[in-house]
């Protein structure tokens, strides 16, 4: 049977909710996120509440109802749950194309489990074809953009602030054969907070919606 993206969305949104025991659940931001957030909303009464990885998802998750805490003041959380751009057999990651890869890179890193959710166009062999989302300070754009330059990327600043008060670089045609070799490489750039690849801290569980089912693929 053929299903719609949205419909494999929601398919993998709802095989996440299995996850959900207790606690503080990380949430991330995106539309496959978007349909988690309402299937967490129907087991709210299970949990202390959420930890959100933009702006975008507090204000929805208060309006579900769900209370969102300040990650400063939680000591952890069990699972962190979110999509991306593309992922890997190595649950390696491709994120930000909403722009929101810095908070989900700090809240992935407090959760004990990183839950990928995604639809089947995601699944890619190697990283790359989607542009690389970089965050940067304003005033280092020109410079981190030479920068990109000299490791094979077109950088193209995208018209967009983030919850930061930053600027996103994306970065076509990168030539990613080492995602983690690649991922210190571009922090390194004096001037970038964060890039879009999550693969020294790869998922550890990925939800896969497929037109066969939800496949779940562990690290
Ligand atoms: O990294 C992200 C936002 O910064 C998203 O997880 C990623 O862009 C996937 O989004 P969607 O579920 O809408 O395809």
């Amino acid at each position: 049977m053929a299903y719609t993206q949205d419909e494999l969305k929601q398919q993998v949104a709802k095989a996440a909710v299995e996850y959900v025991k207790e606690g503080i659940i990380g949430v991330g931001t995106g539309s496959t996120a978007n349909f988690f957030i309402e299937e967490l909303a129907k087991v709210k009464h299970k949990i202390e509440g959420a930890v959100a990885s933009s702006e975008a998802t507090a204000q929805r998750l208060r309006a579900h109802g769900i209370e969102v805490f300040d990650l400063n003041n939680i000591d952890g959380m069990d699972i962190y749950v979110d999509g991306a751009d593309e992922i890997t057999e190595h649950l390696h990651m491709l994120k930000g194309g909403g722009g929101a890869l810095t908070r989900e890179k700090i809240v992935a890193a407090v959760a004990r489990q990183f839950i990928c959710i995604c639809d089947e166009t995601k699944y890619v062999p190697t990283l790359g074809k989607f542009p690389l989302p970089v965050e940067v300070l304003p005033m280092a754009r020109s410079y981190v953009a030479r920068e990109l330059v000299k490791l094979g990327g077109q950088p193209a600043l995208r018209n967009f602030t983030t919850d930061n008060g930053n600027v996103i670089i994306d970065v076509h045609g990168l030539n990613i054969t080492d995602p983690v070799a690649m991922e210190a490489k571009i922090n390194q750039i004096v001037g970038v907070v964060t890039n879009g690849l999550f693969a020294a801290r790869p998922a550890n569980v990925l939800l896969l919606a497929t037109a066969d089912g939800v496949k779940t693929y562990k690290k």
